[in-house]
């Protein structure tokens, strides 16, 4: 029996074989918006989806193709799509899965885009979005109802690091025959695969760890083949049109063969920044799955392999400390976004999540004094210099 190939061989090499492309030992780029037709009559059948093929690059593409199914491998599914974003994923599955006077329950905390997208995109549309704190699932059992159609959330959740219990809240979600959508964007199938645990789909923003070089707007899909065909063929070709180009499919596809190197760094440096961070006067809360402070530790452990490199923490004199703070900061860079061999740090509150109003934001457990930090890939002794320096006069 053939062993199965470990996660950083299958990130290398699934799906791919020079052999077929004339020895080419990197995929093709296939830099084409349509595909011919040897015949009218194979036209038509492909149209009709009786013929396999490629018709035009909005539907499919050979160079995302390869990409969409190293995602599914590693995720655990059966097939990939690649969108233009992480945005692109997302609005494509849920304009898909949602009609007029369905339901979507979703967690407290959502990123910025995603949260206006359900609140002022999908309800404008007749959807009811219903928010539960899903860091407990009974929460969450007692606000399914007929109409729920999809559960929805992030885990970890950005910008606050709340965990959600995938297990648990798929069981309730499956019982009231809803379909569990996981953004698994902070962790990357490297540290949680929630197909595993029992969720239906998983989106990225590939634009983060997947691309992890700061250099490409991506977003990945991994599902069933019948639920991807008609995200496909519905969500992306008809509603959205937010197709990936082939250039930055290559560009992912060169990201994710690295995904393990990189991610075993990222989670090694932020365990030392976390711990760095907790010990410091001039901070107040910091939250990282990989401290024992943790809240939700028992859930990290269960379903994380490795607690991530993305941390969130209360810079001591509140708001003005954590802006002045920043401010000094040298070699970390004052940035939105993640995931990138750069170290980035913002401010939520007036940034990523700006799209809350002051009193959502309180009551979606984003704090106004709340930092991100991204941790990078650069040696963790000037990471923590940085900060020293960056901290030191409100110590
Ligand atoms: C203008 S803010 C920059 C983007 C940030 N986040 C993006 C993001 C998306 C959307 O993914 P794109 O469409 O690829 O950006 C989806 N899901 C999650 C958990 C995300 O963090 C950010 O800095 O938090």
């Amino acid at each position: 029996m053939k062993r199965s190939a470990g996660f950083a061989t299958r990130a290398i090499h699934h799906a791919y074989n020079p052999q077929d492309h004339d020895g080419a030992l990197t995929p093709p780029l296939h830099l084409t918006s349509t595909f011919t037709f040897e015949t009218a009559e194979a036209g038509g059948e492909m149209f009709a989806g009786e013929r396999q093929g490629h018709i035009y690059s909005r539907i499919s593409n050979p160079t995302c193709d390869l990409l969409e199914q190293r995602i599914a491998v590693l995720e655990g599914a059966e097939a990939g799509l690649a969108l233009s974003s992480g945005m692109g994923a997302i609005t494509a599955v849920l304009w898909t899965l949602l009609s007029p006077g369905d339901e979507v329950i979703v967690d407290k905390t959502l990123y910025g885009c995603t949260f206006a997208f359900m609140r002022h995109g999908l309800a404008k549309w007749g959807v009811t979005i219903t928010h539960v704190d899903m860091t407990d699932p009974e929460n969450l059992r007692a606000a399914v109802s007929e109409k729920t159609r999809v559960v929805y959330f992030e885990t970890p959740a950005n910008p606050n690091m709340r965990l959600v219990d995938i297990a648990a809240s798929a069981e309730i979600a499956h019982a009231a025959g809803a379909t569990v959508v996981v953004d698994n964007t902070y962790a990357t199938p490297y540290l949680t695969r929630p197909i595993e645990h029992g969720a239906d789909i998983v989106l990225h923003s590939a634009t983060k760890y997947l691309g992890g070089h700061g250099d490409v707007v991506a977003g990945l899909v991994a599902g069933t083949a019948e639920q991807i065909a008609e995200i496909r063929l519905v969500g992306m070709k008809d509603m959205t049109g937010a197709v990936m180009a082939p250039f930055n499919a290559m560009l992912i596809l060169r990201g994710i063969k690295t995904l393990n190197l990189r991610m075993d760094r990222h989670c090694a440096t932020a365990r030392i920044v976390a711990a760095y961070l907790e010990s410091h006067p001039a901070v107040g809360a910091v939250y990282f799955p990989g401290l024992d402070s943790f809240e939700q530790r028992a859930i990290a452990e269960r379903q994380m392999d490795q607690p991530g490199a993305m941390i969130a923490f209360e810079a001591k004199g509140g708001l003005a400390g954590g802006i002045a703070f920043m401010n000094r900061l040298e070699m970390i860079q004052r940035a939105v976004s993640l995931g990138d061999a750069e170290t980035l740090i913002q401010h939520p509150a007036s940034m990523t999540h700006s799209t809350y109003t002051p009193e959502e934001r309180a009551e979606h457990g984003i704090s106004d004094g709340l930092i991100r930090l991204s941790v990078g890939l650069e040696d963790a002794e000037d990471i923590i210099a940085d900060l020293e320096q960056a901290l030191a006069p409100a110590a």
